[in-house]
């Protein structure tokens, strides 16, 4: 490894995509918790539900319900952490160009975007993996990224964002409003 690991920005990754200088950008795996605010507002609604003598919001009468409603709750709680794991990191590849088994045009067409498709597209062994950690120099600013690069070549890591999307919003409603529909049979019974 030539260079000091460093964050680097888009624009000056991709000029290195020549055959004496090849970057490439390969997502990977780092663990590290976030925050989540809308199960913590979930975690508090359900908790006041099932723990406050309030009129307004006890109005669970049976003991089935309840549970139910308890265990949402402990749920939300749980999920207040997100566990996120996706980084992009940036290989500076030219040292293996001529060794790289697979030959080095193939490399040099992956600079300039996410080459992580293609990297995981072509079933790399894990000592691939364990070879590339040999040419990593830092991670790439995701920032920097041109939307249109966001859109067309980082769709991998857009489509986990999306996902956790429908998980954070979406699903914190659909359980209030499970909740409501629940509150309202339990009243009618
Ligand atoms: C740091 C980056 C990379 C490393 C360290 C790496 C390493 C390797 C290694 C060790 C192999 C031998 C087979 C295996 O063990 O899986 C291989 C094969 C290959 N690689 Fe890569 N590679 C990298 C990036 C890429 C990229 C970006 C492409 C673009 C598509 C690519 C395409 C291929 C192909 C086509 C083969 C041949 C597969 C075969 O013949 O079955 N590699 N690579």
């Amino acid at each position: 490894m030539g260079e000091e690991e460093k964050v680097h920005s888009f624009e000056e990754v991709v000029k290195h995509n020549k055959k004496d200088d090849c970057w490439l950008i390969i997502s990977g795996k780092v663990i590290s918790l976030s925050f989540s605010f809308s199960f913590l507002l979930l975690f508090f609604f359900f908790f006041l539900c099932t723990n406050w003598d309030l009129e307004i919001i006890c109005l669970f009468e049976s003991m089935i319900l309840k549970k139910i409603i308890m265990i949402i709750g402990d749920v939300s709680l749980l999920l207040i952490l997100r566990v996120v794991f996706e980084t992009f990191n940036v290989y500076d590849v030219t040292p293996f160009l001529e060794e790289h088994p697979g030959g080095d045009e193939i490399m040099l067409m992956s600079t300039g975007k996410d080459a992580t498709a293609d990297f995981k597209d072509i079933g790399h062994s894990n000592d691939a993996e364990e070879k590339m950690k040999e040419f990593y120099i830092g991670e790439i600013d995701a920032s920097t990224i041109p939307f249109k690069q966001q859109t067309a070549t980082y769709t991998a890591n857009r489509d986990s964002g999306d996902s956790s999307k429908i998980l954070l919003y979406i699903l914190p409603l659909l359980i209030i409003g499970v909740a409501f529909l629940l509150r309202f049979y339990s009243k009618q019974e």
